[in-house]
């Protein structure tokens, strides 16, 4: 590293950018978890292992209590899970949801999905229902709840896929029927699955919040400007180590002079051969978020952050209604960027 390079110490404020991404199918699809609820043995809540506090969805406290809890930690490959500085942060984790048991995976994991199925035989052994024991998988959108449900089905049924899943959120966008995930023992009936639809926050505190979920992937990538989030991207680079990205550059603040190395050197040029710096920005992003330049939790895991991010939701509490306006806006304001953009 450059000695006379200093990284950020904070992204700079952005207060233009949308705080919600509360969409109607997300509103809708809460309505109906509510309904199963009292139909469903055990919630499996899928968080982002990169985000596990800025991922908290208060929605999810209020609606689906009272039933018991997994949290599944999905995506621990991106987050370097296993790492020594990570076995710490996941001993907090387990304290801030105790008493609910949490598990860390990784969908293409064996080991992990076994472990899962593990918890998931174990649970159902001490159910007495006849109809089999029904679980439902909740979370934010793109957190992997589709995938999880194809590996767990895959490898203790040997069966194909049976939900949809994608790169962008939102691939779910109803809840359908419930799949079956193991056989019941002695003909019995087994346990069953079902898919939810990905339910965003209601309203995110601040642009650094919603940049972080926005780089996670759990808001649509047209939302934000692509150029703003390798920004933030970089930001968190040069506070891990700018040598993630010494391929393309020296250690740099500046997001466009990295840009424009990139697109030179990838060959993202537009007519005229000048760098596309969105085209740009969008491979930068995908990269990282396939693990490319590094794996990393963005936020600062502490034994008093929850209580903390917990209080500071419930001071900006805001009501489904207002959240679903603020996210109308978000879409109005969308549609008029895209009418301008079209001349
Ligand atoms: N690296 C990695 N990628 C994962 C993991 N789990 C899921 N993914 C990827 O994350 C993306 C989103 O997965 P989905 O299963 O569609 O997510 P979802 O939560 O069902 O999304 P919604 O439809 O928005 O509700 C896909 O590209 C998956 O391949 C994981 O453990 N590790």
């Amino acid at each position: 590293m450059a000695a006379s390079f200093v990284p950020r110490a904070v992204f700079p404020v952005l207060d233009s950018l949308p705080r919600s991404y509360y969409l109607g199918h997300h509103n809708k699809g809460l309505q109906k978890m509510k309904t199963l609820l009292s139909s469903t043995d055990l919630v499996i809540e899928c968080r982002d292992y990169r985000v596990p506090l800025t991922s908290r969805n208060p929605l999810f406290e209020e609606s689906l209590s009272g039933r018991m809890r997994l949290v599944v930690y999905t995506k621990k490959d991106l987050g370097s899970a296993g790492s020594k500085d990570n076995s710490g942060k996941e001993d907090i984790i387990r304290k801030w949801h105790s008493p609910y048991p949490v598990l860390f995976s990784d969908h293409k994991s064996r080991k992990d999905v076994r472990r899962l199925l593990q918890y998931a035989k174990e649970f159902a052994s001490h159910s007495t229902s006849l109809t089999g024991t029904r679980m439902m998988v909740v979370g934010m959108p793109n957190v992997g709840k589709s995938s999880l449900l194809n590996a767990l089905r895959s490898l203790s049924l040997g069966k194909k896929k049976a939900a949809k899943t994608g790169d962008q959120p939102g691939v779910t966008r109803s809840i359908s029927t419930s799949v079956k995930i193991i056989d019941g023992a002695d003909g019995g009936e087994g346990v069953y699955l079902l898919d939810t639809p990905g339910v965003f926050v209601p309203y995110v505190p601040d642009a650094d919040h919603m940049l972080k979920l926005a780089l996670v992937g759990s808001v649509k990538d047209s939302i934000i400007p692509y150029t703003t989030m390798a920004d933030y991207l970089l930001y968190h680079l040069n506070r891990i180590d700018p040598s993630l990205y010494a391929k393309y550059h020296d250690p740099t603040n500046d997001v466009a002079s990295l840009l424009q190395a990139v697109a030179y050197s990838t060959g993202r040029l537009q007519k005229g051969g000048e760098p596309d710096l969105d085209a740009t920005a969008v491979w930068f992003i995908q990269r990282w978020r396939n693990g490319d330049f590094g794996r990393f939790v963005l936020d600062d895991v502490r034994e008093d952050a929850l209580e903390r991010k917990k209080d500071e939701d419930a001071s900006r509490g805001m009501s489904v209604s207002q959240a679903r306006k603020a996210a109308k806006e978000v879409i109005r304001a969308r549609g008029r960027k895209i009418a301008a953009s079209n001349g």
